[in-house]
């Protein structure tokens, strides 16, 4: 006897007929309703495993009825049938909690696809709860309490996520912990980074490639929507995106079926998208940068990281998390912040955010001599550029250009390479003169040289 059970609501005995072979064939036992009243009465008998409404039923709306089963019923996961090309039902229904849609005529494979996915949803609901008390996310502001509630209800769904929020906010990471926690997190999660892309490779990337379609296709490439089969595709900085890949896109989302460079045959796509971008998407769209129907599909559900400055309580929470880290890494006693310096961090800005907390700590710590961080080991920028301070201590010796799109932790681990290797340079790799020359401790010096792998010690 079949373990799962589904109600398919439809008032089309057909379509009925269609999803009950379907399902049957996947070993579910289905039950039928042909409106919403009888829905009713068979939830009120048994429990379902999973729902499959149609949107037009001849007693009231599928949306109502969605929201009914998530009020009344919050461990069945609902999914609704729309007609082909109606993306609006598909999204009011999606917001208004359904985890997934399959349009008409059925696709019998993305049905197949939707199915699984939610009796792996059902599967997983406990070990969400689990799994979410190891959240990476970490903070102690009522901001973050909020993003992990929220975080823990969309990991459920499989509607779109658009996240906005500054640059080293944690966007990415949250839109890990939503695949994490989510019936996706055994495929994979690929992120991409929409800006870093040349124009000229961004559908062969995306889409994949035939081997001959094009000079330098050497071979058969497979593209990030067939890499993330199953799991989650991680459009970041997706207001970089070139308008005409933003077509193209909008139709692989829609269609959820990509053709592959070169190719004759459109490939099945099963992936969950999330998007993110530190810019004003919504700005871009009335200026007409970005497409209003792309932004319209992606952005389904919107999640805003909140910056680090309006977070006070998470500065003090981080900050001792991150020293911890730097301590048992590093070997050493752990550093501790003077009152100033806790001051001075909850005064300043972070236009890097987290990202930039974690830097400016880590700076501090090979500065400090007697584990008490002061507000001068914090280096804190006045304008706003973390950059100005480092390079300002390398004199006249060049500073290489920042790169767009490059990261800006190996830019910075690069420049202090530098001025460290130059300080050795000139005193001859005498540790203790360069430490001097450097403004720093000879044991902050190990540290670094340890840490950048210039250590020949050991
Ligand atoms: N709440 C948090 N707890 C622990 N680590 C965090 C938190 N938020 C961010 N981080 C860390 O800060 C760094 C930046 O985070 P992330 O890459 O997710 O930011 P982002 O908003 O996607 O940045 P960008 O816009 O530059 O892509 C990462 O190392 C991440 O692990």
């Amino acid at each position: 006897m079949s373990s799962y059970k589904a109600l398919i609501i439809d008032d089309e005995p057909d379509i009925r007929e269609l999803l009950d072979l379907t399902l049957s064939r996947m070993d579910i036992e289905t039950y039928s309703a042909a409106d919403i009243d009888s829905a009713h009465a068979a939830l009120e008998q048994q429990k379902f495993d999973l729902c499959i409404t149609d949107m037009n039923l001849p007693d009231g709306n599928g949306i109502d009825l969605v929201k009914f089963i998530q009020l009344n019923y919050p461990n069945t996961p609902v999914a609704v049938l729309t007609a082909y090309g109606s993306m609006d039902t598909a999204i009011t229904s999606l917001k208004a909690g359904a985890f997934d849609f399959v349009t008409k005529p059925v696709d019998l494979q993305r049905l197949r696809d939707l199915v699984n996915t939610a009796l792996k949803l059902n599967a997983g609901k406990r070990e969400i709860v689990a799994k979410h008390s190891d959240s990476p996310i970490l903070g102690a502001s009522p901001q973050i309490m909020k993003l992990q509630t929220q975080i823990v209800k969309l990991a459920r769904s499989q509607a779109p996520v658009y996240i906005s929020g500054e640059s080293g906010s944690g966007k990415e990471l949250v839109a890990r912990e939503i695949h994490r926690l989510g019936p996706r997190s055994e495929c994979p999660f690929v992120p991409v980074n929409c800006g870093a892309i040349p124009g000229e490779l961004m559908e062969s990337e995306f889409f994949g490639h035939k081997k001959g379609s094009f000079t330098g296709a050497y071979e058969d490439k497979t593209g990030l929507f067939q890499a993330a089969k199953g799991g989650t595709l991680f459009l970041d900085e997706v207001a970089d995106l070139p308008m005409q890949m933003q077509v193209k896109l909008l139709r692989a989302i829609q269609e959820k079926a990509v053709r592959p460079v070169g190719a004759q045959k459109e490939i099945d796509t099963d992936v969950r998208i999330l998007s993110a971008t530190h810019k004003d998407l919504s700005k871009l769209v009335e200026q007409g940068d970005f497409r209003q129907d792309l932004f319209y599909r992606i952005n389904v559900i919107q999640m805003c990281v909140p910056p680090l400055r309006d977070r006070i309580d998470d500065i003090r929470f981080l900050s001792e998390y991150f020293l911890k880290a730097l301590a048992k890494d590093w070997e050493m006693e752990l550093p501790r912040l003077s009152s100033n310096a806790e001051k001075a961090l909850q005064n300043y800005q972070f236009p890097g955010n987290v990202r930039e907390l974690e830097n400016i700590l880590e700076r501090a710590v090979t500065l400090c001599d007697d584990e008490v961080i002061t507000p001068e080991h914090l280096q804190l920028p006045t304008d706003g550029n973390p950059v100005s301070k480092v390079g300002s201590t390398l004199g006249d010796h060049a500073i290489p250009d920042f790169v767009e799109g490059d990261s800006l932790e190996e830019y910075l681990t690069d420049i202090e390479k530098q001025a460290i290797l130059k300080a050795l340079e000139e005193t001859r790799w005498n540790r203790t003169a360069a430490a001097k020359k450097l403004g720093m401790s000879f044991r902050s010096l190990r540290y670094r040289l340890k840490k950048l792998g210039l250590d020949t010690d050991d």
